[in-house]
């Protein structure tokens, strides 16, 4: 799998292998226009493949960044009652609360598009941090049975068809933080942390084996402050050993970085 450069529009740089791409964008308002994009297409596939598309978001700077989406073509384009909307990770706060993921993404992405109220699955926020977790999980094994999810083959895990994942400035995706035993669970698909180093300290979270088992999953990193992540997943120096989170994000399918330039400023 060698890896090449190509030369595309409104882009710095992309390398592909053919798991994993990279893209670095001039701006954010260029990554956000072809996130919309490639979100769109996958939507298109997976509607036609599946009759379905099931979306799975993160928390901050992420949602801002699928505005796009919310305009012409797209919000016209789009089938959105297959869509099948889920969070990789929540907050342990009541749904109208500032630091709820489900408010973020209702507020800034949701409100504003015709995707079926029954189709957007977000925490009990009556359950405590493992209550919720349990809860969250059955929910996923009911939409398995029912084969709104795909079940990969290889893990018996969710495959998601897309996954929208942020990253913090150390590294950690969803609530899986640097060093923190939750990213080596094995067993759970869904579980919970009391003491998240990110505010507030109690979240739930997907588990590194549905990640994984995502049929794609696009990173979707943005400024300065993530340049040394960045460096450290996708710079030449590689070292196996102390990985951090998002270094363990591999799926079945395709990874794909949309990178700004700030973000991408140390490789
Ligand atoms: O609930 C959360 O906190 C998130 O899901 C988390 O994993 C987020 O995606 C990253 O921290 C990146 O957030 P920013 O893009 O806002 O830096």
């Amino acid at each position: 799998m060698r890896a090449k450069a190509l030369p595309m529009a409104g882009i710095t740089t992309a390398t592909t292998t053919d798991k994993k791409k990279v893209e670095v964008f001039d701006s954010e308002e260029a990554l956000a226009a072809s996130l919309a994009k490639y979100t769109a297409d996958l939507s298109e596939k997976f509607c036609q493949e599946r009759g379905c598309f099931t979306v799975v978001l993160s928390g901050g700077s992420l949602i801002k960044s699928l505005r796009k989406l919310l305009e012409p073509p797209y919000i016209d384009s789009i089938e959105w009652s297959k869509w099948h909307v889920l969070w990789v990770d929540e907050r342990v706060v009541p749904k109208d609360h500032i630091d709820s993921n489900y408010k973020l993404a209702y507020d800034g992405f949701l409100a504003q598009l015709p995707i079926l109220p029954g189709n957007v699955y977000a925490i009990n926020d009556a359950l405590s941090a493992e209550g919720a977790a349990d809860d969250y999980e059955t929910c996923l094994k009911h939409l398995v049975n029912i084969k709104v999810i795909e079940a990969s083959p290889l893990s018996g895990c969710p495959k998601f068809d897309l996954m929208l994942l942020g990253m913090g400035p150390d590294g950690h995706v969803a609530s899986l933080f640097p060093g923190h035993h939750l990213c080596n669970e094995k067993e759970k698909w869904v579980t919970c942390i009391k003491d998240s180093p990110k505010p507030p300290p109690e979240r739930i979270t997907f588990t590194f084996p549905v990640i994984n088992s995502s049929a794609y999953i696009a990173l979707v990193v943005c400024g300065a402050g993530k340049a040394d992540a960045v460096q450290r997943a996708l710079g030449k120096d590689q070292h196996a050993a102390d990985l951090l989170p998002v270094q363990m994000v591999s799926p079945e399918g395709e990874l794909k970085w949309f990178l700004d330039k700030d973000a991408a400023s140390k490789l």
